[in-house]
């Protein structure tokens, strides 16, 4: 990795991206909590119907939670959101703000992720100085309704054409990470193989067992 960016890539070795249609009576903090209990790596709060006001009191929460814990955190979608509040960084997609515009808001320390399905949305996002990119859905996932399928071979190339993090997101469980092995990603990020748990701290545990091994570690 020749190109400087501002995350690591074994903080993205377990993305966990937040959801409260899993909530079931427990809250977002609780979950959260678990999941890096857990050993989640890296958080992203991802909030579709929220209102500023809980949005902004939630961010706050979950932010301080992850400086607890020593664990990158990002909004996703929300820049104006995540300046107010200083959090680490924004996940946009590729109908959200662009990278270039994301940057100057936002500064050049900040973290920037950007969701990539085609070898050229992933060059653009990387000229226009994303950190890290989110590439799926790798497999059918139910989590998100307008998700496009991204093949292996593709995930595969767009790894080979990028210098900065790549993590697959997308249907990844703890059975079926290993198909994922040898395609040039540093890490994955989900949501129901996390929050649809019903263990959290132990299924992230199990799951970031399974992701290493899928990656050699
Ligand atoms: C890590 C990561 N990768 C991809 C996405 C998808 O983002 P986007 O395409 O903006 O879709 P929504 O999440 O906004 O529905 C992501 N959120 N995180
Ligand atoms: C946000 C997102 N972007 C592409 S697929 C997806 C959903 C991931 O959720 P799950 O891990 O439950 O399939």
């Amino acid at each position: 990795m020749s190109k400087q960016t501002n995350t690591k890539p074994e903080e993205l070795l377990l993305y966990a991206v937040t959801d409260r249609h899993w909530l079931n009576g427990a809250t977002l903090i609780s979950q959260v909590e678990a999941a890096l209990k857990g050993g989640a790596t890296f958080i992203q709060l991802r909030e579709k119907n929220l209102d500023d006001e809980a949005f902004y009191k939630e961010a706050l929460e979950i932010q301080k939670l992850c400086r607890n814990y020593k664990v990158p955190f990002v909004i996703n979608d929300n820049v104006e959101l995540a300046k107010k509040i200083g959090a680490d960084g924004v996940h946009v997609g590729q109908s959200d703000m662009e990278a270039l515009d994301v940057r100057k808001v936002l500064g050049d320390d900040k973290i920037i992720g950007v969701s990539a399905q085609t070898v050229e949305q992933a060059e653009l996002a990387e000229k226009h100085g994303a950190d890290y990119l989110g590439v799926g859905a790798v497999f059918p996932t139910g989590s998100k309704d307008d998700a496009t399928e991204v093949s292996f071979e593709t995930l595969k190339e767009i790894c080979e054409h990028v210098h900065i993090p790549v993590i697959a997101i997308g249907g990844i469980t703890r059975d079926n990470v290993v198909k994922l092995n040898q395609s040039g990603i540093c890490g994955i990020a989900v949501i129901s193989a996390i929050f649809g748990q019903t263990d959290i701290e132990a299924a992230t545990a199990d799951l970031k067992n399974q992701t290493k091994k899928m990656l050699g570690e």
